[in-house]
């Protein structure tokens, strides 16, 4: 099915699995916000985008997922919410919502470095969702639509070589389970879903031999052997599967190079 006129959010799209998400989108006709922090990158990607896909269907904000809450000199010191505005300033400008893909994420395991995993992977993803529902739900004047959170295959098994990065990914995998139970959310016309990644070749897999990032390198070397690396187009097209099927919502779809796809069940 296409997806010709629908409007989605990506958060963390400026390169690697987010970025591969917004092609698939824009390659099946919806019109994409992409959200990062890093704004260099992000409007290099905006750039190839538009001359790929037109400049009317996809739009550039810089916005970190783990600070929604920053101060304002505007009209006197104030707190906006950043994140909010960014997500309501999208919505405003592309002409609706009906997917948004809570995928900005990070590795970081030390004493100095934990604490950041935790705000982006955890709090930005509730954020994203939060938002995501409020913009969403018909009882909130939105149309309905699909919430997917991007977590991991190392939210379900144990990860020796990042406790807090899978600790992050498991909460990711439980808070979207527990809303898609609520019957509340369906009532309103949106879904939510969760994909679980195994190795694709990014940024963040490629920082894996840095002790900085993660316990154990080596460890993840003998993983990633076994499970084996995806492109981020492979990966995509499974998050595209999770947006697309309208029966899918409590879905967890696991995904690697060896084994494929595989819905997981508690
Ligand atoms: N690459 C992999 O093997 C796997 C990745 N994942 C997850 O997929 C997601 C994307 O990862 P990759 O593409 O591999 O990483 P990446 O490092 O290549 O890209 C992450 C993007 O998110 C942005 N970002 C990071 N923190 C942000 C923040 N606070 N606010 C806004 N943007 C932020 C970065 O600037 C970057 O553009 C993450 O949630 C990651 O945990 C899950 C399973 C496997
Ligand atoms: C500190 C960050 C970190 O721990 C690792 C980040 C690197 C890649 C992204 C991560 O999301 C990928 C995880 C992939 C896990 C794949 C499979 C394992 O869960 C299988 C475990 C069972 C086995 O030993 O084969």
């Amino acid at each position: 099915m296409s997806s010709t006129g629908k409007v989605a959010i990506v958060t963390g799209a400026a390169q690697g699995l987010g970025k591969a998400f917004c092609d698939i989108l824009l390659k099946n006709g919806a019109k994409v916000g992409l959200v990062d922090f890093n704004s260099e990158l992000g409007q290099k990607t905006l750039a190839e985008f538009e001359q790929k896909y037109g400049q009317n269907r996809v739009m550039f904000v810089k916005c970190d997922v783990s600070n929604s809450k920053q101060l304002s000199a505007y009209k006197g010191i104030q707190c906006i919410d950043l994140y909010k505005q960014t997500f309501e300033a999208i919505k405003h400008k592309l002409g609706g919502l009906d997917i948004v893909i809570n995928n900005a994420g990070v590795g970081g395991e030390m004493e100095d470095t934990w604490e950041r995993t935790v705000d982006i992977n955890v709090k930005g993803t509730i954020k994203g969702t939060m938002l995501g529902m409020e913009l969403m739900r018909k009882d909130k004047g939105g149309n309905g639509g699909v919430i997917v959170n991007v977590a991991s295959m190392a939210g379900i098994n144990p990860n020796p070589c990042g406790p807090v990065y899978a600790a992050t990914k498991s909460a990711i995998i439980m808070y979207s389970q527990s809303w898609s139970k609520n019957p509340e959310l369906a009532q309103n016309g949106v879904r939510i879903n969760v994909l679980a990644p195994a190795f694709a070749d990014t940024a963040l897999v490629k920082a894996m031999g840095d002790t900085n990032t993660m316990h154990a390198p080596a460890i993840a070397r003998v993983i990633m052997q076994r499970v084996g690396i995806m492109t981020p187009e492979t990966v995509a097209e499974a998050l595209y599967e999770l947006v697309d099927d309208q029966n899918k919502t409590g879905a967890i779809l696991k995904i690697a190079q060896t084994t494929g796809k595989e819905y997981h069940t508690y």
